[in-house]
């Protein structure tokens, strides 16, 4: 959409027909080529629209406006026979409203071209011909051709083809990802080259890119706090203005001083301060792959002194892998370990079972499928594996099962999994998972931004954890916690005082998440419990981005007090002086107060664009 066109159109038809009405009026009137009764129609006219509205406010939702301070300036005006001077500051306050009006539009449609759009149609394959589809006519299970150059219109997963995606619309990383049969693909990214055969695995309205559109035409429903505090001294604000006008009318009778009084005790900036710095910075997250879920998460953000980091999936890339099996049990060999254990973790979606399980396959081992299993939380799995009890996890599981530890190789850095057949520990698995690029990068940037305190919370073992710890820079952690632990850990901190954002990547965390004052999950691969328990979603899991977020909410919060306490304080309370001292009457009042109603428009669309840097 080009930029000045949102400016002329229809929906602003007639706001630019009632200040050419007003103002062609007003020039008449001057030149005495008008009676009064014309010029009055003309005002009707132009005071209509905010009369609507100022009524509209009051009856339903009970607050007192701009709309309403003007028209009761504009009746002032006419009853003390202040003709011109009422025009004059109506037809300003016309042109103020649209602008405000017009850019809120402009804000909204920039933030569309900035996330960009999905293809209306695709190309399908059936029964071996390609047609034409509607994308709302597409169902699950159909295969759709994307070309080099073309948008991917659905979510999928690839069938045939290769080719190199651009996912930055989603992801905000620019450098392409080599799809290949297997490889999902992502609604809105672009093929930059080659071509793909996608079967479409989700709905066109469940799409993540769909979701991230909702997210951010929600996220303005859910308000900031500080917005509504402005709300509540708004309305505070209002009897004590007319009051103050009351007086000052009472004492000079001077009803031009009260129309410029009128203009600049209207508290109208203080309402319009913060929904546009909140879409604002919201859109600016969403085009780096952070979704931010309303305004409310992107305050507090700005406000956490503390965060708490799940090791396993987070810290650690989530992919670890068996460095060294140890026998125990020397009438045993290897692959009937791993065969047992690979057994036992079969059915399991811990990222160890996985380890355990890549291992297997590694080796090319068969392994049968238990007659029972269960999962133990934070501790391992049981299973019936050919009329045994086997247990394979940590220390503590062994221990609480009254089976005794041997004295092992104790490999400090990896994570020991212990297997015992019939309580008898058979063999320990020792599985390491590689530190995340960028890790140490994120916690200086954390610390730069006023985080002071970092914690890492695992299930694992101490030995494990404080290798990691170590290895990343985080001086505090806390192992061997169950899911629960790492709940009242967190409310533990918010006991104290702190404010507590958790980062987490999804197995069991999704209800640390909600504890904490916000949570980040990790990934759009991570979990959907954990997506849905999230206030922010990290559309890709890099740790950077945790930073990221916090810069970007930092620098919102920033811009939302200095609209209120620069654009709008400042302005009016100078504002008011002026007039108090009869510097400015009634019209150079309105044309001042166009002042902080573009200055609060410039500074928050600024998020959009500027650099942030923290
Ligand atoms: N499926 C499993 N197979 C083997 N061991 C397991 C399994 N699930 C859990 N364990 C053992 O229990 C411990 C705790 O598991 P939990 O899932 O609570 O945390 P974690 O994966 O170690 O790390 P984090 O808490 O950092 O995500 C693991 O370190 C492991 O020793
Ligand atoms: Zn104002």
């Amino acid at each position: 959409m080009k930029k000045a066109s949102v400016f002329f159109s229809r929906t602003f038809l007639w706001e630019i027909i009632r200040i050419i009405t007003v103002g062609t009026a007003c020039l008449l009137f001057f030149w005495e080529m008008i009676p009064l009764p014309v010029l009055l129609g003309a005002m009707a006219f132009g005071l209509y629209a905010l009369l609507k509205t100022a009524l509209n406010d009051l009856v339903k939702e009970r607050k007192v406006g701009t709309e309403t301070f003007i028209t009761i300036a504009v009746i002032i005006s006419v009853v003390g026979a202040e003709y011109l001077a009422g025009a004059v500051v109506l037809m300003i306050i016309l042109i103020a409203e649209y602008i405000a009006s017009a850019s809120g539009e402009r804000a909204r449609a920039s933030i569309k071209e900035l996330i960009g759009s999905v293809p209306k149609t695709a190309m399908v394959k059936k029964d071996g011909q390609v047609v034409n589809t509607g994308i709302d006519d597409l169902k699950v299970g159909d295969v759709i051709l994307v070309r080099a150059g073309e948008k991917i219109p659905v979510d999928g997963k690839v069938v045939s083809g290769s080719g190199s995606v651009n996912q930055a619309p989603i992801t905000g990383e620019s450098r392409p990802e080599e799809k290949t049969p297997g490889s999902e693909a992502f609604a809105g990214t672009i093929l930059e080259l080659g071509a793909l055969d996608i079967e479409m695995t989700r709905p066109g309205n469940d799409t993540v890119f769909s979701r991230i559109i909702s997210l951010v035409e929600e996220a303005e429903s859910r308000q900031a706090p500080i917005e509504k505090y402005t709300d509540k001294v708004a309305s505070y604000l209002i009897p004590v203005v007319f009051i103050f006008v009351l007086a000052v009318y009472i004492i000079t009778r001077d009803v031009k001083l009260i129309i410029a009084l009128l203009i600049f005790t209207s508290p109208a900036e203080l309402g319009l301060a913060t929904p546009l710095v909140t879409i604002a910075a919201i859109a600016r997250a969403a085009r780096e792959g952070i979704l931010i879920k309303g305004g409310l998460y992107l305050e507090e953000l700005a406000k956490i002194d503390t965060i708490v980091f799940d090791k396993t999936g987070t810290l650690t890339a989530g992919s670890p892998a068996v460095n060294k099996v140890e026998i125990i049990e020397d009438t045993k060999n290897e692959a009937e370990l791993v065969r047992l254990a690979a057994a036992a973790d079969r059915r399991s979606s811990h990222p160890l079972a996985k380890a355990i399980l890549n291992y297997a396959e590694s080796l090319s081992l068969e392994y049968p499928e238990p007659s029972s299993f269960e999962v133990i939380k934070g501790r391992g799995v049981k299973a019936d594996i050919e009329q045994q009890i086997i247990l394979l996890g940590n220390k503590a599981f062994m221990v609480e099962n009254g089976i005794s530890i041997p004295a092992t190789r104790v490999n400090l850095a990896d994570t020991a999994i212990y297997l015992a057949a019939d309580r008898k520990i058979l063999g320990v698995f020792y599985i390491a998972d590689s530190i995340r690029k960028g890790a140490a990068n994120m916690l200086r940037e954390l610390k730069i931004a006023g985080i002071n305190k970092v914690i890492m919370l695992t299930g694992d073992n101490q030995e494990t954890a404080k290798h990691v710890s170590e290895q990343i820079g985080i001086s505090d952690y806390r192992a061997n916690l169950l899911p629960e632990d790492k709940i009242s850990t967190i409310k533990e901190l918010q006991a104290s005082g702190a404010k507590v954002a958790m980062v987490g990547d999804g197995i069991n965390d999704a209800p640390a998440l909600v504890q904490a004052n916000i949570g980040i999950a990790m990934g759009i691969m991570g979990t959907e419990a954990a997506m849905e328990a999230a206030d922010i979603v990290l559309m890709e899991d890099k740790l950077e981005k945790v930073a990221r977020a916090r810069a970007i909410s930092k620098k919102a919060f920033r811009t939302i007090r200095e609209n209120i306490f620069v654009g709008v304080g400042v302005v009016h309370v100078i504002g008011i002086t002026l007039v108090l001292l009869k510097i400015l009457g009634p019209v150079q009042a309105a044309a001042i107060h166009l002042l902080p109603d573009t200055l609060v428009f410039i500074n928050s669309i600024k998020l959009l664009k500027v650099k942030i840097r923290d």
